[in-house]
This record gives C-alpha cells, structure tokens and sequence, in this order.
C-alpha cells in the first residue's frame, strides 16, 4: 500500500485518527510531528524558537520525503505542512491523501484546551484564535482541496465514535 497522508487544520484530528486506523488495521502510524521531535531531539515548539517558522518548514519538508518512502504507512501530518514548498503536490504523487474537513467551532473548542505545544497559537485568548483559525483556513483551503479524499470529520465526535471515524474510514480507503 502507498501511504496515505492525513491533512487538515490544526485540532481536526489527524494525529487521532491516524493512532486509532493504525491501532485497527496494523499498518504503520507516523506521527510527522512526533517523528521531527524523534530526530532532533526538540519538540515542534522549541525547533519554532530556535529556527523560525521557515528553519521548521525545512525539516518539516525533508522529514516528510522521508517517511513519504515508507510502505503500508499512514502519516499525521502537521497542520501546516501540505501549505509549504510543493508538498501537497508531492503528497498527492506518493501516495493518497485525505482531508478532514472540521468547522471552525469545533477547532476552536479543541484548540483552546490544546493550544499550548502548538506555537502558532499559544498565546492567543479566545477570540484572537477563533480570528486566526477563521484566516488561516481561507489561506490553507487551497491546499487542503487538493486532497483526493474529503472526510467530513465534524460528524461524529465523541469518544466512542473516534473508533467510527476510523472504520468509516478504513471502509471508504478499502483498507480492510
Ligand atoms: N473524532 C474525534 N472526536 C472527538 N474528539 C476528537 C476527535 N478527533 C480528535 N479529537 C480531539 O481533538 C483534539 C485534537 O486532535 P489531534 O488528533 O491532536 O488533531 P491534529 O493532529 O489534527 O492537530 C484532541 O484533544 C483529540 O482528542
Ligand atoms: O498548522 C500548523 O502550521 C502546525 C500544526 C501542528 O501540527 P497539528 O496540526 O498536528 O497540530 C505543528 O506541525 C506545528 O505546530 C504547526
Ligand atoms: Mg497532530
């Protein structure tokens, strides 16, 4: 199988889904994220003050390529990263990628509770990062579209349902 990339807006749900369809069907769950953090032993948030948005952007590129030549992988990418340099593009020729597609008022509630390691919004109140995702959404929307699959991930959305999530996507990617 050729890997599947998980995109969408920060708070939609790729790093969940991803653990819990890898947990499902026993292929492998590449967290993007976690994987950055793995290799340089920072976290996302302190690789953003040392190097900037742009030094991440690098890594995050070249992290990608990597684990982009894996088999039978499902990666969680960064919120971010189909937004940068080609990699949406370069997404769509390894492998499938699939946007969750989330409101802007469930992102909201997710993020305020898990704004924290995410440096872009850390230190915004409520109402400055209901304006940033509402912006930031408009500029990333051309990228996320480019997705070969869409879900609507606002449909279901309580904790025994992230495991419904994750067979409806299973059923729809014909990963069983
Ligand atoms: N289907 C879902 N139903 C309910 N909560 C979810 C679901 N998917 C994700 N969440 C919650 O939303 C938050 C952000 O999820 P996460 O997977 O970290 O998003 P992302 O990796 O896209 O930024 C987490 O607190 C997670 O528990
Ligand atoms: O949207 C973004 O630019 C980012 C999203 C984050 O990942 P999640 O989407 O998993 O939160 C992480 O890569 C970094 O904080 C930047
Ligand atoms: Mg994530």
């Amino acid at each position: 199988m050729q890997p599947i990339f998980l995109v969408g807006y920060m708070g939609c749900g790729k790093s969940t889904l991803g653990r819990t369809v890898s947990a499902i069907t026993g292929c492998r769950f590449i967290d993007l994220d976690t994987y950055i953090e793995g290799r340089y032993h920072r976290t996302v948030k302190e690789l953003f003050a040392l190097h900037g948005e742009s030094g991440f952007r690098d890594l995050e590129r070249n992290m990608l390529h990597e684990v982009g030549q894996f088999e039978d992988v499902v990666v969680a990418c960064g919120g971010g990263t189909p937004c940068f340099f080609d990699n949406m593009d370069w997404m769509n020729e390894a492998g499938t990628t699939v946007f969750l597609d989330t409101s802007v008022d469930k992102l909201h509630t997710r993020l305020m509770r898990g704004r924290h390691k995410r440096p872009l919004i850390a230190d915004k109140n409520d109402e400055e990062l209901r304006r940033f995702i509402v912006d930031a959404l408009e500029s990333r929307m051309p990228y996320y579209s480019k997705a070969k699959v869409v879900l609507k991930s606002d449909l279901l959305d309580s904790e025994c349902e992230k495991s419904e999530t994750a067979h409806r996507f299973i059923k729809q990617l014909n990963l069983e």
